[in-house]
Formats: C-alpha cells, sequence, structure tokens
C-alpha cells in the first residue's frame, strides 16, 4: 500500500504566513506557492500578480496549464504551515477531557490503562483510531508523533489509517514489560518478547510504506519505571541499528520523579536512566521534561535530544510548568504536543495558547524564588514564538525539519488554510438570518472588523480560533481534510 500521489500539478495563491525563525513570521502577500505532483514545494514567487504571470511560471516550471490545479485564498483567509503534534497518545482519544482531579501515576492506572488494554478489539481500535486521526487532521495536524498500545495489530492499524488518511506520522508500538508497573492483562511478557514484538510492528510500517515517505516506526519504551533495564538496553541497541527515532516520556511528575530513583538508583538522575541505555540520541522525543535539572539539560543539549512541550497535560494531571524559554536559552530544541489524553485537547492551536499561558505563569512574582525579575519576564512566550514551536519546532523535535514547517523551496506543501470571520458592516444592525448570509459557513469564534494588522488576525487567530477556522488541510500535496 504506497502513499497516494496527486494527479495533477497545484499552484496556491494569496497570503501565506510561516516562521523565519523563533520570534518571527513572514508575511508573503500575493503570492504564489507551487506544488509537483509529489507534493513539494517547486516555486514561491512573492508578490505575483496572477493575471500576468501565471502562464511565464508555468512555462518557467514547465508545467503544461491544463495539467495544473489553482487554488485562491478568499479575502481575510491565508495559509499557514501545517501543525506538528509531537506527542499524543492516539489510543486514548476516548478519555479526551476524562482525569478528574487525577495526577500522573493514579491516573496511568485508573483511566489510561484500561482503556489502552481494550484496543485490543480491533473494531473498537478502528473507531477510536480512525476518529482521532480525522479529528486531528481537522485541527490542522499534517504530523503526528503517535504512541500506540502493546498489541501489534491494533499498532499496525494505526499506522494503516495514517497512509489512508494521509497524516504524516510517527507510529510507536508501546513496550512496558515491568509488571509492578501495569496490569496483568496490559504488559509484554519478557523484554524479548517485548522487542520481538517492536520489530513487527517496524516491519508492517517499512512493508506499507517503504520510504517512510509519510509513515515511520518509532521505538517507544512508554517511560522508565514502565521498563525493565533489559528491555531498555535492547531498544537502546535498536535505536543504533535502525537509526529510528525514540520517544519516551521525562521528569513529568514529582512522585514519577521519586519512583525512577527508587528503581534505577545507579542513575545520576531521570534523563542519565535513558542516557545509560543508549535512548539519548539526536532522534529522541522527550514529552513533559517539566522538573529537569540544569544538568540534565545540559546532557539533552548535548544528545541533540528534544523536548515536547505539552502545556495542556501538564496543566490538566497537575504535573509543573515546563520552562521553555529556559530549555532553548540551554540548545534544547522544543515543539508542541497536545498529549491526548492528559490533556484535554487535540488541537496543537490549543497547546500553543496554553504555552503562551503557562509561560506567563512563570513570569508570576510568586514562582521561580531566586530567578530575577527580569529573568521571570524573559520566560513568556510570544505569539511568534508559540507558532515557531507549533510548526518549525515541532518539526526539529521530529527530524522533518528540511521537509516540513515551512513554504520553502524543497519542502514538502503541508499547510493549512484559515479563514477568520470578517464582521460585515451591514450586518450591524439584525438581520433575518444572523449569520448565515454567506452560504452558512461558520468561521467560529475570530471577529474580524477590517481595521486589524495581520499581526493582530494572527494573534486573535491563536487565541480565539478552532477547528472551524480551518478550511482545508494538505499534507504533501494532498487534500486531506475539507470543513464542510
Ligand atoms: O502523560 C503521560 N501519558 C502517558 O500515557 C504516560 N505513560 C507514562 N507517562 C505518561 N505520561
Amino acid at each position: 500500500m504506497a502513499p497516494p500521489k496527486n494527479e495533477r500539478n497545484q499552484v496556491f495563491l494569496g497570503s501565506f504566513i510561516h516562521s523565519k525563525k523563533l520570534d518571527e513570521l513572514e508575511y508573503l502577500h500575493n503570492t504564489a506557492v507551487c506544488v509537483d505532483k509529489s507534493g513539494k514545494i517547486v516555486a514561491v514567487e512573492a508578490e505575483h500578480d496572477v493575471e500576468k504571470n501565471l502562464d511565464t511560471l508555468y512555462s518557467k516550471l514547465g508545467w503544461d496549464a491544463s495539467n495544473v490545479d489553482v487554488h485562491s485564498t478568499k479575502e481575510g483567509q491565508f495559509f499557514f504551515p501545517g501543525f506538528i503534534d509531537t506527542h499524543i497518545h492516539a489510543p486514548q482519544y476516548p478519555n479526551a477531557g476524562i482525569f478528574g482531579k487525577s495526577t500522573l501515576l493514579d491516573w496511568l492506572n485508573t483511566y489510561t490503562f484500561p482503556m489502552e488494554a481494550s484496543l485490543k478489539d480491533l473494531t473498537k481500535a478502528r473507531r477510536v483510531y480512525g476518529r482521532c486521526v480525522r479529528k486531528t487532521l481537522s485541527h490542522g495536524t499534517t504530523t503526528a508523533a503517535y504512541y500506540a498500545t502493546i498489541d501489534v495489530p491494533a499498532t499496525n492499524l494505526l499506522a494503516d489509517l495514517c497512509l489512508a488518511l494521509g497524516q504524516r506520522a510517527f507510529v510507536g508500538r508501546v513496550c512496558m514489560d515491568n509488571p509492578d508497573m501495569a496490569p496483568a492483562d496490559y504488559v509484554d511478557e519478557s523484554a524479548d518478547a517485548s522487542l520481538a514484538l517492536t520489530r513487527e510492528s517496524i516491519a508492517h510500517i517499512r512493508a506499507i510504506d517503504p520510504d517512510y515517505a509519510l509513515v515511520s516506526p518509532v521505538l517507544t519504551p512508554r517511560f522508565a519505571p514502565s521498563c525493565t533495564r533489559d528491555s531498555l538496553r535492547q531498544l537502546g541497541a535498536l535505536a543504533a541499528e535502525t537509526g529510528l527515532p525514540v520517544q519516551t516520556h521525562l521528569s513529568e511528575n514529582v512522585r514519577e520523579i521519586e519512583l525512577v530513583a527508587s528503581l534505577f538508583p545507579e542513575a545520576d538522575g531521570y534523563a542519565a536512566v535513558y542516557d545509560g541505555f543508549g535512548l539519548l540520541t539526536p532522534r529522541t522525543i522527550l514529552a513533559h521534561a517539566v522538573h529537569l535539572s540544569e544538568a540534565e539539560a545540559g546532557l539533552l543539549a548535548r544528545r541533540g535530544s528534544k523536548v515536547s512541550h505539552c502545556p495542556c497535560s501538564n496543566s490538566a494531571i497537575t504535573s509543573g510548568e515546563a520552562r521553555v524559554r529556559w530549555l532553548l536559552d540551554r540548545g534544547v530544541g522544543v515543539g508542541l504536543g497536545t498529549d491526548v489524553s492528559g490533556g484535554y485537547s487535540p488541537s496543537v492551536l490549543e497547546a500553543a495558547r496554553l504555552a503562551l499561558l503557562v509561560s506567563r505563569h512563570l513570569a508570576m512574582p510568586h514562582q521561580q524564588p531566586g530567578v530575577s525579575d527580569a529573568d521571570r519576564e524573559r520566560a513568556k512566550l510570544s505569539v511568534e514564538e508559540v507558532l515557531y514551536l507549533a510548526t518549525r519546532g515541532g518539526a526539529e523535535v521530529v527530524g522533518l525539519e528540511r521537509r516540513v514547517g515551512a513554504f520553502e523551496v524543497g519542502m514538502e506543501f503541508d499547510a493549512q488554510l484559515i479563514g477568520l470571520g470578517l464582521v460585515e458592516e451591514a450586518s450591524a444592525g439584525i438581520k433575518e438570518n444572523e449569520g448565515q448570509e454567506d452560504g452558512g459557513e461558520d468561521d467560529g469564534n475570530v471577529d474580524v472588523f477590517g481595521w486589524e494588522t495581520w499581526e493582530e488576525k494572527v494573534a486573535k487567530w491563536v487565541f480565539n480560533g478552532d477547528d472551524r477556522n480551518t478550511k482545508r488541510v494538505w499534507v504533501k500535496g494532498r487534500l486531506v481534510h475539507t470543513r464542510v
């Protein structure tokens, strides 16, 4: 089952907004982005005069005009790179919003392990995974780093669905062979069995997408407490043998950190446990990293391992505030994760919004005793910065920084078309069928009055937007979601 290809070349016309660097968005208006049949961006023409120049553009590219689809934005719409969710548990999707007052370790036992175990039923797994992939696409997530479950057929089904529905994905069979940290019906039999099953899932993904053009396996030791030393050692060896990415959890919750210290007394800290087994590589995605020490941040920076910042989950299950600026200052790459269902929302836009808010909590005077006022103020993230984390930062975290995250020649076209609600002057008074006058399109919570700058429109989208503003989504040039 090869990933589907586009039959035609495409030109996208209008306004494009993407990150130039951490704190800078670039606004490209009257721009043409040309995407070939393979989904690659082959030209970006700014200040493009559509009427005059389309034929010139085609002849420059050697394209036959009859084999090109042209997509133009309506007023107020813009293209934005697709979001990258660097940490999400697909089998936990039905539990989104269900966490009560639990914290990590009791949350795992109460809500998470039972739901994950139940997805051995492939009919249920298909229902849950199909919904999860479609829902995240509808929120503009073009790439997701998924944890599946310990079950190989269900994990393979998730990979199949990502491929069929067109979402770029990393799909990991979850490894957990420590019987003391799992229910009897949801645990790998042994380290050897865990590794054999992981290899089975890797072989399946290689069979359906041999070049990992869209879907790739990712080695997934759940977290240190779930794994024996033997399985961590074998997974480290597998990472070295295959060069595959690794994903796991790190330093999320204080009781978890104490547990790790008691289980691995020989290691000098939580991050050092993974390092001791060769699991901190430049392709390692570490979710949470809330309570890291200075030495641990230095270790991650030296290894080139990256952090998935999950502000929704860190707040919901009371884990703490990860210090994004502190990590970035120490040279650790950071992206955003929804962490469904520790996080209640499948939206990366929501994760961006919460990253902004959590960074403001860090700036509050009672926070971080001993930190200077100036450093606390520096903790605040801007709209530009969280959008970087949601796109280019995330691309770095999952190792796709050359392929996705911006509108640049040579990158693949993973994009979302954003539409904000333009408040018509005529609608100042009350009319019959208010809100239906343009055919009933629901533009959601973002009201644009027309006097806003583009920077203000983007800020309004970040703080008030949702999936109603995500009109269309493309992955590798293929249309994968249309809002109806
Ligand atoms: O947020 C989390 N979600 C999980 O499923 C999990 N497992 C270990 N640690 C975890 N943290």
